[in-house]
């Protein structure tokens, strides 16, 4: 009995990877849809475990959160290759923004999310079940993107409390997700909110995806991923007028950084 559902067992596994060489389509959606699965079973594990521990929402579940979600690379293949990381170390609350390329991005800003360190994410999120419950507990700050007014007003409040909780904020401030190899241009909220908060931006930038994960093109295989944090840039004095430079400054060595980083070298200097 048990040996015939061990043959059942390997025969499956074997149609599965048969299908999955033949056609691209059916590797990418098993992948895809592993992932999917992968984080909505963990997220409903380890949401108990958060509230064992720590009780509540709170930015200290996130390392508990970045625990498990490092372990997820290995079942991808994927690589990290991480640089920088020191110009994390500044004295109290920073602003960090980063490329959004996929939800793969998960997995990469576990990587290397400093202690105290809470995300900015859609409201949508907090609706996708046990993912948005992990979100929750972990702090994210939900905003409304299709109410500037709304989001706003969350970020104006998370500029008073940043620097009394000690939080860092970390931001995509292209603000959707992005994956054709380039920068789409800023939303300017991040930029806002380290002027008002008085506070460094410290820009973090993953290298393009493109060769080995592209949605359109059914392509998703192993791959290395390389992570730069880059220099703080300092807001101290800088008032709302500076936003829009702050901005094309953070776009500029970021784009460059991008282009570095993916081996595209000498594009991405001197745009905006
Ligand atoms: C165990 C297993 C676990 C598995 C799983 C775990 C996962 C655990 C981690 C989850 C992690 C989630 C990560 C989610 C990732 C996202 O969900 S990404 C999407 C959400 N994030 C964002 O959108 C952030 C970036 N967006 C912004 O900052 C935007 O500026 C805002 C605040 C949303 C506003 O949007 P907008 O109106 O479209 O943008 P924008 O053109 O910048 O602003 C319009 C005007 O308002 C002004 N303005 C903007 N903001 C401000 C402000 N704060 N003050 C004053 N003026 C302002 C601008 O200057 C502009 O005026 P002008 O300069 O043109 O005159
Ligand atoms: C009862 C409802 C059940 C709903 C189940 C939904 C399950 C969703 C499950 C797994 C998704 C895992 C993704 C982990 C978090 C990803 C965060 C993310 O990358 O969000 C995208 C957002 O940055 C930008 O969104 P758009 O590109 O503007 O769109």
């Amino acid at each position: 009995m048990e040996l015939g559902w061990l043959l059942w067992g390997a025969a499956v596994l074997l149609l599965l990877h048969l299908l999955m060489e033949l056609s691209p389509a059916v590797n990418f959606v098993l992948r895809i849809g592993f992932y999917y699965v992968l984080c909505i079973v963990c997220s409903g594990l380890t949401a108990p475990v958060c509230l064992l521990v720590n009780g509540g929402r709170t930015v200290k579940n996130m390392r508990i959160i970045k625990t498990v979600v490092k372990s997820f690379k290995y079942f991808f293949g994927l690589r990290f290759e991480v640089k920088g990381l020191e110009n994390f170390d500044v004295e109290g609350p920073a602003i960090i923004v980063s490329n959004h390329q996929s939800i793969l991005d998960m997995m990469g800003l576990m990587e290397v999310l400093p202690d105290g360190c809470v995300q900015v994410g859609k409201k949508e999120l907090m609706y996708a079940g046990t993912v948005g419950l992990i979100t929750y507990l972990g702090g994210v700050i939900f905003i409304n993107r299709k109410s500037t007014t709304s989001a706003k007003m969350v970020m104006a409040e998370v500029a008073k409390t940043m620097t009394a909780d000690n939080v860092k904020v970390w931001v995509y401030p292209e603000g959707t997700r992005n994956c054709t190899g380039d920068l789409l241009p800023f939303k300017k909220g991040a930029f806002h909110l380290a002027v008002q908060a008085q506070v460094p931006v410290i820009p973090v930038v993953y290298s393009s995806f493109t060769t080995f994960y592209n949605p359109k093109k059914n392509l998703f295989t192993s791959g290395k991923i390389k992570v730069e944090v880059l220099p703080p840039i300092e807001t101290k004095g800088l008032t709302s007028d500076d936003v829009s430079d702050l901005t094309d400054r953070c776009y500029n060595i970021m784009r460059e950084t991008l282009f570095r980083l993916s081996g595209r070298s000498g594009e991405g200097k001197d745009s905006s």
